[in-house]
């Protein structure tokens, strides 16, 4: 079995220091790397892909460092930048045949994973179509085929889901669900949602160091006692907006159903309320402060559809 070890992994930019002695583990099974922007999340999947160098520590692939297996490593490896770069006057076939020479497969295993891929992200049908027709749902889900090409089994996605609509999200996630067997699947966000439903565990980073790893439940136990639940009144729930990470607010005849978490119980009559990941991410990350909390929208107390907590608390 596979097995990759972070160990006291650590980049420096001058000054900077954007990943912070991470040591860590991953076998098979798919992991969802979550931080707010500028945690270090990019910096270590480069390090992991071997396209940095670390500035202490390093990275092992079943106990070698990758640095000594070079090619070798590389050939296991499936990268996804956050901006992977395309000709938009390709097809995307075209796209794929070229990717699949630059990774040098021999030229039937080319034309049979081409298909595989295709069929696989559903662009079968769409395959020749210039890219630069293509939505960014089916960009994005281009950039898992041409990582997937050379059938890796290591596979790393750098916000693989970002400007996705709910629809292409839950598609992405279905697909990366159906990859996930004797792979380590490894991919960053800092949309809580798109790693609470597929990942087996969850790494939230914070500014370049690892402060959790576990199972969602794992990490969202972390919280237990520190999330609330109380119905107030329009105003009382700016007042507490003000004062608290509010992970939640819903209208209900005219009162305001409000979520907070907090080490300390807000008001007398707040309840204690089961943790989720979401509040995690806002107990850890909620850095915007009350003001950019609170104007969301125009109507604050307004949870809008398909906009997730952690979107809107950074
Ligand atoms: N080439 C670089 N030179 C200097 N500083 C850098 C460089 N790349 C990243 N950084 C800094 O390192 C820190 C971590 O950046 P990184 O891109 O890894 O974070 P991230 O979690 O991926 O953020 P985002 O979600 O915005 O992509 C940030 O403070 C960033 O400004």
């Amino acid at each position: 079995m596979l097995e990759l070890t972070l160990d006291r992994l650590t980049k420096r930019y001058h000054n900077k220091i954007a990943l912070d002695q991470v040591s860590t583990e991953f076998t098979q099974g798919v992991y969802g790397l979550l931080g707010a922007n500028g945690a270090g999340k990019t910096t270590m999947l480069r390090l992991l892909c071997d396209i940095l160098d670390p500035t202490e520590g390093e990275v092992l692939c079943n106990g070698t460092p990758i640095r000594r297996l070079g090619g070798e490593y590389r050939r296991l490896l499936g990268y996804l930048p956050q901006d992977f770069g395309y000709y938009p006057d390709f097809t995307a076939l075209r796209y794929l045949r070229y990717i699949a020479a630059l990774k040098a497969l021999p030229p039937q295993t080319a034309r049979d994973k081409v298909e595989e891929c295709i069929c696989l992200t559903g662009l079968k049908g769409e395959e020749k179509q210039k890219i630069r027709t293509y939505s960014g749902g089916m960009l994005r889900r281009l950039g898992v085929a041409q990582a997937l090409l050379n059938d890796p089994r290591i596979l790393i996605m750098d916000e693989p889901t970002s400007g996705l609509d709910p629809r292409e999200r839950i598609r992405f996630r279905n697909i990366i669900s159906s990859l996930s067997r004797d792979r380590i699947i490894i991919l960053s966000t800092h949309i809580v949602s798109d790693v609470e439903y597929i990942a087996d565990e969850i790494l939230l980073l914070r500014a370049g160091q690892l402060i959790q790893k576990g199972t969602v439940t794992e990490v969202a136990e972390q919280v237990k006692g520190r999330v609330w639940e109380c119905m107030v009144s329009p105003a009382e729930a700016e007042e507490l907006g003000q004062k608290y990470a509010v992970a939640n607010l819903k209208n209900l005849a005219g009162m305001v159903k409000v979520r907070i978490v907090s080490d300390e119980k807000p008001i007398p009559q707040a309840e204690e309320a089961e943790p989720a990941l979401e509040d995690v991410y806002l107990y850890y990350f909620d850095q915007a402060g009350p003001q950019k909390r609170q104007t969301y929208g125009e109507n604050p107390y307004e949870r809008k559809e398909n906009v997730d907590v952690s979107d809107r608390a950074l």
